[in-house]
């Protein structure tokens, strides 16, 4: 058995801790359905800390297209226009009922679940976007830029500030952190993006990565998970 095959066989026992509660179709409907990603940058004080930048006053957010989602079993494609791509392992929030000015007090109340997510990231094009002031959406948004586990109850999350993510690299672990160190949390991020926009069912919001994003590149398999209930595996492989 090779690496990827032997993780699935294991993934495959390990998700069904988390995924009882989701039947096989309900697994993937928030990916089918979703209309927008919303990503939070510079969400953990270790990765502000290593990264030299100031704390973000308010949270710092962006959109990645839903073109860029991939489910297990299709790998991620490094672009060829890109040098740098890295993992950053992180929380994803469901949203479960439209809303728009959501109170801080109210926003549990329009969540229906979550997911663990990769917001994979083109470093080389990101540093140039924050040198010149640009946008971020090509090295953010890029085909296969989020891949995603399947959906996960708010049974089996019943605190989304207790849950411990990690992320390792053909074996290697290589980012661990826990939501309770976000610095804006999920309610947070909820009453802050929905004075912009109109948050919709199975809208997702990528909470942030603890430190540890690093490049990956063709051939390695990325492993992550929520503690030892949940983990997905993806291979990486080069455009051709
Ligand atoms: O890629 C970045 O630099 C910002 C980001 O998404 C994160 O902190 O999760
Ligand atoms: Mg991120």
């Amino acid at each position: 058995m090779n690496l990827v095959s032997s993780f699935r066989v294991t993934a495959g026992i390990a998700y069904q801790k988390m995924a009882l509660s989701s039947s096989a179709s309900e697994k993937y409907d928030f990916v089918r359905k979703s209309r927008k990603i919303l990503g939070a940058a510079l969400n953990y004080m270790d990765i502000v800390r290593s990264r030299n930048v100031a704390v973000p006053a308010e949270p710092l957010l962006f959109l990645k297209p839903t073109s860029s989602y991939i489910t297990e079993g299709n790998p991620i494609v490094i672009p060829k226009v890109f040098t740098k791509v890295a993992h950053e392992v992180e929380l994803g929030v469901i949203i479960g009922k439209q809303c728009k000015n959501v109170k801080k007090e109210e926003a549990f109340n329009y969540i229906s679940g979550y997911c663990l997510a990769l917001d994979m990231t083109a470093q080389c094009n990101l540093a140039l976007a924050r040198q010149n002031g640009h946008p971020w959406s090509l090295g953010k948004g890029f085909d296969t830029s989020t891949p995603v586990s399947g959906f996960i109850s708010t049974n089996d999350i019943k605190d989304p500030h207790k849950v411990s993510l990690w992320l390792k690299v053909n074996g290697q672990l290589r980012q661990q952190g826990n939501t309770e160190d976000l610095i804006f949390k999920v309610d947070d991020l909820i009453a802050y993006s929905s004075k912009y926009m109109t948050l919709e069912p199975n809208d997702l919001i990528l909470t942030g990565t603890p430190d540890g994003a690093l490049p990956v590149k063709a051939g390695d398999v990325i492993e992550a998970g929520i503690g030892d209930n949940l983990r997905i595996v993806f291979e990486v492989k080069d455009e051709v």
